[in-house]
């Protein structure tokens, strides 16, 4: 699904206007609209007061639409504009209007803390005060006002985007922004609600579709996209009858050292779970015997070393190289690694302690090998590319390290962005149960795995990234979040797969 800036909505809804003769009433309208079904399913009559925030802009307009639509069908409403400035657009004017002469409850005008009303914790309230037109941080009484919604313990939900938070822009007072529980917004997703500054005050969010005009959006191209199951279905390569392992790959896993062999048990068992069809571990000598335990199927090759990797040998053409899962970043094992990288001519998947070994060594920067895919959380990517201001300059200064060197940078995280050049495309699977020891090195197998059995690189890391983050759902399905451990992300690749492609259940036939 396309994530579009607030630019590209307003002139989408120019676009929509112009085309098909529609007035931004009417748009406002039917969103309003959609608005009001969602909470009238939901409520089927109850009179639990509602309480409609409106700003005097056109999100303010929607909640008037909202408001008046659920007081003509009977609901228990109080509106309030908060009179911030003595603007108003003309949407919500007209609209202000319709509210008057509909109903006999006027909107009541909040010039101040004032004029604050009591609210009780059964209520609901609504948040329409911004949308995606906020231009500076919330100040004074208004700011008072996002406060105390924020004290109130009643459900919050905000129409389009929590007032307070630029859909596209770093937040500047985290204090002046509607903590929200649920969000409808229109058409798109923010970018804003994947970021982890900003994400924190969406918790839930759905998209409400009103129509904009289709072939703008289809056209448009987006400043990010977001990867669902509908987008990884059409990455799946299916199985043919007549293969053999040899059509799927040979992974060499590359891994582990002196108390870190787990590093290389995890990974090199998550690519063969991905469905690559041979996997080579190499470790150092400590780490034969667990290896050839704790994984049959695995083929083990081991350094000269006994606690490290200090010369990267092998006797087999590999489709594809996944390195640094526990490697550590001792001299010998960065010269080890420069030299992989100087003389190997196959792909790479790169994490952990081998992208350290980059980031603190120019030389092994240097011979990076380009269409690598790195895997960095946080902290990692910091290392590669310095600090940043804000999740908007991280990403910025990602995309010009993915340009400058010619790789896919994966920046982990609760929703892991994978940046190409310019293009973010941002996962929607996982949870914090995956906040564990290991499952890094889970997805570096699998993007391994993935790219032995010939996805390309970016199929592979989007692929990979969707299934781990699926898997990791499944097991907090049986388990929770706090137990779930690495290892059980492993054993549910196999269901994420079969997920892919699951129907729902069919509701019983009637007789
Ligand atoms: N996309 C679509 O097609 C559709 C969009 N729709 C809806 O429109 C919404 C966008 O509406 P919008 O552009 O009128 O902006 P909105 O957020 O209501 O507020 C802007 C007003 O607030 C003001 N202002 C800003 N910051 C401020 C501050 N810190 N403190 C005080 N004032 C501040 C600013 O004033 P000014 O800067 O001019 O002083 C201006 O007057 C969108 O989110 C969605 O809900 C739907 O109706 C259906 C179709
Ligand atoms: N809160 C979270 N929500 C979703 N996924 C998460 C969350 N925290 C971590 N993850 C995922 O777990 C993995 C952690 O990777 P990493 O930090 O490299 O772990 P390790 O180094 O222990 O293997 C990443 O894929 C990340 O996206
Ligand atoms: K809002």
């Amino acid at each position: 699904m396309k994530i579009f800036s607030a630019a590209q909505l307003h002139k989408a809804d120019e676009a929509t206007t112009k085309k098909h003769n529609i007035t931004q009433l009417e748009l406002m309208e039917h969103a309003g609209t959609q608005i009001f079904n969602w909470l009238h399913q939901r409520m089927q009559g109850a009179q639990v007061p509602i309480h409609i925030f409106c700003g005097i802009g056109n999100n303010g307009g929607d909640g008037l639409v909202v408001g008046r639509k659920l007081m003509e069908a009977g609901y228990n409403v109080e509106m309030y504009v908060a009179n911030f400035t003595d603007k108003r657009s003309k949407c919500f004017l007209i609209n202000y209007d319709r509210v008057k002469s509909s109903t006999k409850k006027w909107p009541k005008l909040m010039m101040s803390a004032e004029d604050f009303p009591e609210i009780n914790p059964e209520d609901i309230l609504i948040d329409a005060l911004f949308g995606i037109g906020l231009n500076r941080p919330p100040e004074g009484w208004v700011k008072k006002l996002i406060q105390y919604l924020n004290e109130q313990k009643s459900f919050k939900l905000s129409i389009d985007i929590p007032s307070g938070l630029y859909p596209d822009q770093a937040l500047e007072d985290a204090e002046a922004v509607i903590k929200a529980n649920h969000t409808l917004t229109f058409q798109s997703p923010k970018l804003a609600f994947f970021l982890p500054e900003t994400g924190k005050f969406v918790p839930y969010y759905e998209v409400i579709d009103i129509g904009l005009d289709a072939e703008y959006l289809q056209k448009t191209e987006s400043i990010a996209q977001l990867i669902s199951k509908q987008e990884v279905q059409q990455f799946y390569k299916q199985r043919e009858k007549f293969s053999h392992k040899g059509m799927y790959g040979h992974a060499l896993i590359v891994a582990g050292s002196y108390g870190k062999i787990g590093a290389s048990v995890l990974s090199a068992r998550a690519a063969l779970r991905s469905g690559a069809g041979l996997v080579t571990a190499f470790v150092p000598e400590c780490g034969y015997e667990v290896l050839q335990a704790s994984i049959p199927e695995v083929m083990v090759l081991t350094d000269t070393e006994d606690d490290l990797i200090t010369d990267i040998s092998y006797d087999f053409e590999p489709s594809v190289i996944g390195v640094g899962p526990g490697i550590g970043t001792k001299k010998e094992t960065v010269t080890a690694l420069k030299k992989l990288f100087s003389e190997t001519k196959v792909p790479f998947v790169i994490d952990a302690d081998a992208l350290n070994c980059i980031a603190e060594n120019e030389s092994v920067m240097k011979v990076l090998p380009k269409n690598s895919i790195l895997t960095p959380h946080p902290g990692e990517l910091k290392r590669l590319i310095g600090d940043w201001t804000d999740d908007y300059d991280k990403l910025e200064k990602t995309k010009k390290f993915s340009e400058e060197k010619e790789v896919i940078v994966l920046i982990k995280g609760a929703h892991s962005i994978a940046v190409v050049g310019k293009q973010l495309y941002i996962n929607n699977t996982g949870n914090p149960g995956m906040a564990t020891g290991g499952s890094g090195d889970v997805l570096t197998g699998m993007i391994t795995g993935l790219v032995a059995q010939g996805y390309d690189a970016l199929l592979a890391t989007l692929f990979g990234t969707y299934l781990h983050g699926r898997a990791g759902n499944m097991v907090a399905e049986t388990k929770g979040f706090e137990a779930l451990i690495a290892s059980d992300i492993i054993e549910y690749i196999g269901d994420a797969y079969l997920d892919l492609f699951a129907q729902p259940e069919q509701e019983p036939q009637q007789q």
